[in-house]
């Protein structure tokens, strides 16, 4: 059997029972549940149901691993919120077989395993049941996603995106995808719909001025303006793709652009491990360099951020090192 074929099969069978919760509520709730947390991210239903989901699935796989996840039971707990509580358990178990039905106390106690603090030794799954929430909302981008973290390195990553196209080519054809990676076996991408695999990679451009940048949506999350600099600099043409979530890295995994640029919009932000935990082993496998603007390799091994890296840039590796070299003398200046 190959190396951790086991938690890989338990991740994608997480990754798909949660991104199934997210499209069914989706379907069934109004957008007037969202909450807004202390950082102003908003957080919805959705994001606690798939946090739930996958965290059960976790510890009844691998009871002693711990869980770095994005969010926490606080806003479901107490008087004020039942509500809030009463709906993620019905969507919940809407989506779990009979034999797999939580109870509210259950699905509270499942989202508070993803308490862990990460750190530099041992395994340890890093999760963000929705990444992308304001994709989420727009009807956007958005992607379910969970690595498993051994020693600070990231040996295997599993993202479901409920909203991408399965070919790029056919923007109006079926959707719903599970981007799969271990370290040293490849990257795949699945249909939702059938388990058979297809190995991706990086599109074969040597030349940037042949390149589509994929970017953040969000300009408060990377910086549109220091991108269409660099984009001069590199002689691109083509208009960015802009999209919400870590769909990006697969986007850029399988080919349908070239180059992912997160761009430090301020000096305190950090980065959290579960933004880029998944993306990063999926670049490296399919043939792309990732690391940060100062050219440091991300490092999973300080905790639940990744509070020694500032940005980040992924592409494929033969246009890597002329990337980097714009992405520096833009942000010198
Ligand atoms: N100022 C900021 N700079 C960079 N990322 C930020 C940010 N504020 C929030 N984020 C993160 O950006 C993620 C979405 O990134 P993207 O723009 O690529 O879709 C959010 O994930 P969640 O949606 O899981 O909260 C959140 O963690
Ligand atoms: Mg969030
Ligand atoms: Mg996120
Ligand atoms: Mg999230």
């Amino acid at each position: 059997m190959s190396l951790y074929a086991k938690e890989r099969a338990v991740a994608i069978q997480a990754v798909l029972q949660a991104s199934k919760v997210c499209q069914s509520v989706f379907q069934h709730l109004v957008a007037n549940e969202t909450l807004t947390k202390n950082d102003k991210s908003p957080v919805t239903v959705a994001d606690f149901s798939a946090q739930a989901i996958v965290n059960t699935y976790l510890e009844k796989a691998f009871p002693q691993d711990p869980i770095v996840g994005e969010e926490d039971s606080k806003d479901l707990r107490g008087a004020e919120g039942k509500i809030l509580r009463e709906k993620v358990h019905s969507l919940t178990n809407g989506i779990l077989q009979d034999n797999e039905k939580l109870s509210e106390d259950q699905i509270l106690q499942a989202i508070d395993r993803g308490n862990y603090a990460g750190g530099a030794q041992g395994r340890h799954w890093a999760l963000d049941p929705i990444d992308g929430t304001k994709g989420f909302l727009r009807g956007g981008q958005y992607a379910v996603c969970l690595a498993l973290i051994v020693d600070g390195v990231v040996q295997l990553g599993v993202m479901g995106t409920p909203n991408l196209p399965i070919n790029a080519s056919q923007p109006d054809g079926e959707r719903g995808s599970l981007f799969v990676a271990v370290r040293g076996q490849g990257a795949f991408q699945r249909p939702f719909s059938q388990e058979q695999e297809t190995k991706i990679q990086f599109a074969d451009i040597n030349d940037t001025k042949n390149a589509t940048f994929c970017e953040s949506v969000e300009a408060g999350h990377s910086s549109h303006d220091d991108a269409s600099l660099i984009a001069k600099e590199l002689g691109i043409t083509r208009p960015s793709i802009r999209m919400d979530s870590q769909a990006k890295y697969c986007s850029i995994a399988r080919g349908d652009a070239d180059i992912y640029l997160r761009l430090p919009t301020s000096k305190t932000y950090v980065e959290k491990i579960w933004d880029h935990a998944s993306g990063n082993v999926l670049i490296t496998e399919a043939g792309g360099k990732v690391s940060d603007v100062n050219g440091q390799s991300l490092d999973f091994s300080v905790g639940r951020t990744l509070s020694k890296n500032s940005g980040v840039i992924a592409s494929n590796a033969t246009i890597f090192d002329s990337v980097l070299a714009a992405v520096q003398k833009v942000l010198k200046n």
